[in-house]
């Protein structure tokens, strides 16, 4: 297995190379490649872990050597936002920044699972999709946008709003990965029945967490350290779908609900990604409604990353 994280130096890329290092299957290789002239220092603090997956580290001018062979490539690269800003505000400098690594993508590993955590999400999925279908080799079951953020904060809150582990409780989000696109669906969450007082407050903390994070570091950049640890749990989701075992998580993709053209849904994984488009099941009137009122957003959010390419 070579799993590469570009954008490996940055907040998300170090933790995520952290918990890789020690996460993936022994034998794997972990590739990390950044601009920042720190990248390669940071592979060799990694290697001195004692655990069997070898590290490597890539400068700006190695894209293809890092890429080279991979079977799973991690996309934290790209700026983050500040108070103030919305993540539509990111897309400017990070539109490039995505579509450049996608051409090394398509150039050196095309059949690669990818996993893009860049913001602005909604856009920057459609961007690398539209690179690969420029090329000629675009597979919908392999891109994917990483929401997990958005389940591992679902499932934190409501353990702590009704006082369980959060091991017990599973949370689907639905739809996209800003502001209202972020649906969790509460009313799936089994075992677990809230008030409309307390949906009418879950709802919005969930979809301004990311929010919530960027106000507390007050400058000095938005979540690093839970998406690490979210961007791990989705990696070794995709690890262990290769491996053959059956997975069910949910993305941002390229899928078949009929709401939009990219949307986060659950998906079965497999050897080739997504092996079964799921359905999301019922929803609430509460979430019909959230649903339809997102969707000119987050078609918007799309169209600007289909634009981007074409
Ligand atoms: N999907 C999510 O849920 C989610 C959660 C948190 C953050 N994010 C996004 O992830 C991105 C990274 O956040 P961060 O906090 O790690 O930022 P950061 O500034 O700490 O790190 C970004 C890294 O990207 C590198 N980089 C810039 N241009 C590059 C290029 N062309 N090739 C390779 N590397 C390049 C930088 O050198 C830096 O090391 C931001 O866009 C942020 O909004 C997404
Ligand atoms: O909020 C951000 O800008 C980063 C990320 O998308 C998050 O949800 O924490």
């Amino acid at each position: 297995m070579k799993v590469a994280v570009l954008g490996a130096a940055g907040g998300i890329g170090q933790a995520l190379s952290l918990l890789l290092k020690t996460q993936l299957p022994a034998g794997s290789e972990l590739s990390l490649y950044d601009v920042a002239p720190v990248v390669p220092g940071v592979a060799v603090d990694l290697s001195h872990i004692p655990t069997d997956v070898t590290v490597k580290g890539y400068g700006a001018d190695a894209l293809g050597d890092a890429l080279t062979g991979c079977d799973i490539v991690i996309i934290p690269a790209g700026m983050p936002r500040k108070p103030g800003m919305d993540r539509a505000d990111l897309f400017a400098v990070n539109a490039g920044i995505i579509k450049t690594l996608a051409e090394g993508i398509v150039a050196n590993c095309p059949k690669a699972l990818v996993g893009v955590i860049t913001n602005p999400v909604n856009g920057t999925v459609p961007i690398v999709a539209e690179v690969f279908k420029k090329a000629g080799t675009y597979e919908a079951n392999r891109v994917f946008g990483v929401t997990t953020l958005d389940v591992i904060r679902s499932e934190t809150f409501i353990a702590e709003l009704k006082g369980l582990s959060t091991s017990d409780v599973k949370v689907p989000v639905i739809g996209g990965h800003s502001g209202t696109t972020i649906l969790p669906l509460l009313s799936q969450v089994e075992g677990v029945e809230f008030t409309q007082e307390e949906i009418d407050s879950l709802t919005p903390r969930i979809q301004n967490a990311g929010t919530e994070v960027v106000n507390a570091k007050a400058g000095g950049g938005s979540a690093t350290l839970s998406m690490g640890a979210a961007a791990a749990r989705f990696c070794m989701s995709l690890v262990k779908g290769l491996q053959g075992e059956d997975v069910i998580d949910y993305a941002y993709v390229e899928g078949n609900t009929g709401d939009a053209t990219y949307f986060a849904q659950p998906v079965r994984l497999g050897k080739n990604g997504v092996e079964e488009y799921l359905p999301y099941g019922a929803l609430s009137a509460y979430e019909e409604n959230a649903k339809n009122e997102m969707l000119a957003t987050l078609n918007a959010d799309i169209k600007e990353g289909v634009d981007f390419i074409a």
